[in-house]
């Protein structure tokens, strides 16, 4: 099976071109190659497949096999992937994925590859049904409280097409994400579970995130959980409405506009490509 691998500030994915592969068995293959010592190592899989509705179509797989939505990170790298390797040849595309169908504007650097993509990420789904959470089906999540483990939390919850739970805290970077994520992420009141995101405010236009991403854990950035936050900052009076977003592996630039989408810009790196022989 030939790959590339490929990652959007950090969060790293392994791609594969399904106008050129078959792969039967996405769910075992995304553990299988995702494990870092025993495979390529990466935080899930990503097939690139053809759409009869859009440019190209993507399927994500956490590294738990699990199948998720939508990748904000890695709808970057598929659109430079498709420019890079001539599925596409416009700076304009669109791409269906499971939260719907997507337009990103590709940026190329001066030997023609892409390098930042802005990607119109949609409107956010706000109620409790949408996300889903249980409770309530119209009842929006915002600033809740939440006693967990030994502490009480206030969060807000946000789909983008996958779930997120945003939590506020005063220093992100010593925060114990490894041990509140993984209880967050498989509450009751997740039915399918949730991303965590954890955001500190460093001001009206910049914040800084670690996220524990459901079926992977901790990763160094998510694109869905990046512009979900956009939009909690703004609901919970934190941010305006554009912000730079800090996280472990890069930043994005991030908009919730004036005709309800978000907006997210950033970088899409292709890191090598290979044949993986599973034997
Ligand atoms: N890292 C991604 C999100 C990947 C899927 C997520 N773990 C889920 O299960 O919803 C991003 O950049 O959005």
């Amino acid at each position: 099976m030939k790959f590339a691998k490929m990652h959007g500030a950090g969060n790293d994915y392994v791609y594969v071109n399904c106008f050129e592969e078959i792969i039967d068995d996405p769910v075992a293959m995304a553990r299988t190659v995702s494990n870092r010592n025993f495979g390529i190592g990466s935080d899930g899989l990503i097939l690139i497949l053809p759409s009869g509705k859009a440019d190209v179509r993507m399927r994500m797989f956490n590294s738990d096999g699990s199948e998720s939505e939508m990748c904000g990170n890695g709808i970057r790298c598929v659109a430079k992937y498709a420019y890079d390797h001539g599925i596409v040849d416009k700076k304009e595309i669109t791409a269906e994925t499971g939260a719907g169908i997507l337009t990103l504007q590709l940026f190329t650097n001066p030997d023609n590859r892409v390098e930042r993509v802005r990607v119109n990420m949609g409107k956010p789904r706000l109620s409790r049904g949408e996300i889903p959470m249980t409770g309530n089906p119209r009842e929006q999540v915002i600033n809740q409280e939440l006693k967990i483990l030994d502490r009480t939390f206030h969060i807000t919850c946000v789909s983008m097409g996958n779930p997120h739970c945003i939590i506020f805290v005063d220093n992100v970077d010593e925060f114990p994400v490894a041990k509140y994520g993984p209880v967050i992420e498989n509450l009751d009141l997740f039915p399918n579970r949730t991303n965590v995101e954890f955001i500190e405010i460093i001001s009206p236009t910049e914040i800084k995130q670690r996220t524990w991403e459901r079926g992977a854990g901790e990763t160094l950035a998510c694109g869905t959980g990046s512009s979900a936050v956009t939009v909690a900052c703004v609901l919970n009076g934190r941010t305006e409405h554009r912000v730079l977003n800090h996280l472990l592996g890069g930043d994005l630039e991030m908009e919730w506009a004036q005709d309800g989408s978000v907006y997210m810009t950033g970088p899409a790196v292709q890191v090598f490509e290979g044949d993986f022989d599973p034997r």
